[in-house]
């Protein structure tokens, strides 16, 4: 089996895998300039909730070891830039703006002991948030896996597993924990246009790892549902605030509809990290819009004629009422979400 990591830190640089290069092509881009991880997370290199996180926040470390100011006021403005910089990529995954605000909290509280030393404090805060959520992504296994039911079909949208992550996943990680508890379970992947990370990556490493997976394009999930061939669903999260409704890809919002109306448990899985308590409910969490080639063009050949107008946000919001479970690092949240989900924060 491959097993391939989404990043790594070698010799003062952070090598990102190409995701958009997959799964024809392995290939590791060379960051050794935080606007390379700014491109790498703009155009989907890296990607996902947890690994953009991650990579912000070696970009933010390899971006302050860079400068080299007069003293530490202008090393505190120069690394405030940087960290702009990075959470203007992409505004709708919480973990990016949460990974650079505790890069800062870090540097806030270290700047007095020195330049260099700071610059070493942010490479070590960068390796903490990529170990922890090696450790985030095993513990969402093991709550998850309890759910789920011996032989059961599980359905999934995009990809949140490894790839979107610096361990095994949130979604795909409680698959593979109930792949590995023996519960001989089987996977639905909607390919999830535009840009394809179900067929592309999520099918890649379910047969990476030999579990049976079967890929459909989005607009069957509902004739398979009404075969009664889906057990239950389970999907990643961008953001989810604080009345439980959950900001994922386009195409998730549909997909708890369906569930619902076929009477099948929806599932999220997502590190605390990915609770946005700054906000009451999804219709404040922001959408990426991206550009309409993605939808006008499929596999670099245009399929839609000149003129057309284009709509393609890159996330969607499924409200609270929808979700059957929130699967998190610290336990498993049921409704009322603002409670639970509170008390696993332990506010
Ligand atoms: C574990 S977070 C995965 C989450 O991120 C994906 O979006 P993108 O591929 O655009 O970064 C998708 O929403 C997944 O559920």
């Amino acid at each position: 089996m491959e097993t391939l990591e989404t990043m790594r830190w070698v010799d003062g640089c952070l090598e990102i895998l190409d995701q958009t290069l997959l799964p024809g092509k392995t290939q590791y881009i060379k960051c050794r300039q935080y606007t390379t991880v700014c491109e790498a997370i703009r155009r989907l290199s890296v990607r996902g909730a947890p690994a953009i996180g991650a990579a912000a926040a070696y970009g933010l470390a390899l971006g302050a070891a860079a400068l080299k100011p007069a003293g530490s006021e202008e090393f505190m403005a120069g690394v405030e830039q940087i960290a702009r910089d990075l959470t203007a990529t992409r505004p709708t995954a919480v973990n990016l703006q949460w990974a650079v605000d505790r890069m800062l909290g870090v540097l806030r509280d270290n700047i007095t002991g020195g330049i260099e030393a700071a610059k070493e404090k942010l490479l070590a805060e960068a390796h903490a948030i990529y170990r922890e959520d090696l450790e985030s992504n095993r513990r969402m296994g093991q709550f998850g896996e309890k759910l789920i039911p011996h032989g059961a079909a599980i359905l999934t949208h995009c990809n949140a597993g490894a790839l979107a992550t610096a361990g095994i996943g949130t979604a795909l990680g409680v698959i593979r924990a109930a792949h590995q508890a023996g519960k001989n379970i089987s996977v639905y992947a909607d390919e999830t246009r535009p840009l394809l990370q179900g067929a592309r990556l999520t099918t890649w490493e379910m047969v990476q790892e030999q579990i049976p997976v079967t890929l459909l394009t989005d607009n069957m999930a509902g004739f398979l549902m009404a075969r009664g061939k889906v057990d239950l669903v389970i999907v990643g999260a961008d953001r989810i605030a604080a009345n439980g409704d959950v900001a994922n890809k386009i195409g998730t919002y549909g997909v708890a509809v369906l569930a619902k109306e076929h009477g099948l448990p929806f599932y999220v899985a997502a590190p605390m990290s990915t609770i946005d308590f700054n906000i009451s409910g999804g219709h404040e969490i922001p959408i990426e819009n991206r550009d309409e080639q993605e939808v006008t063009c499929f596999a670099g050949r245009r399929v839609a004629p000149e003129g057309v107008q284009v709509w393609n946000p890159a996330f969607d919001v499924t409200p609270a009422r929808l979700v059957t479970a929130i699967i998190t690092d610290r336990g498993v949240a049921r409704p009322p979400y603002q409670e639970s989900l509170a008390a696993l924060a332990g506010k």
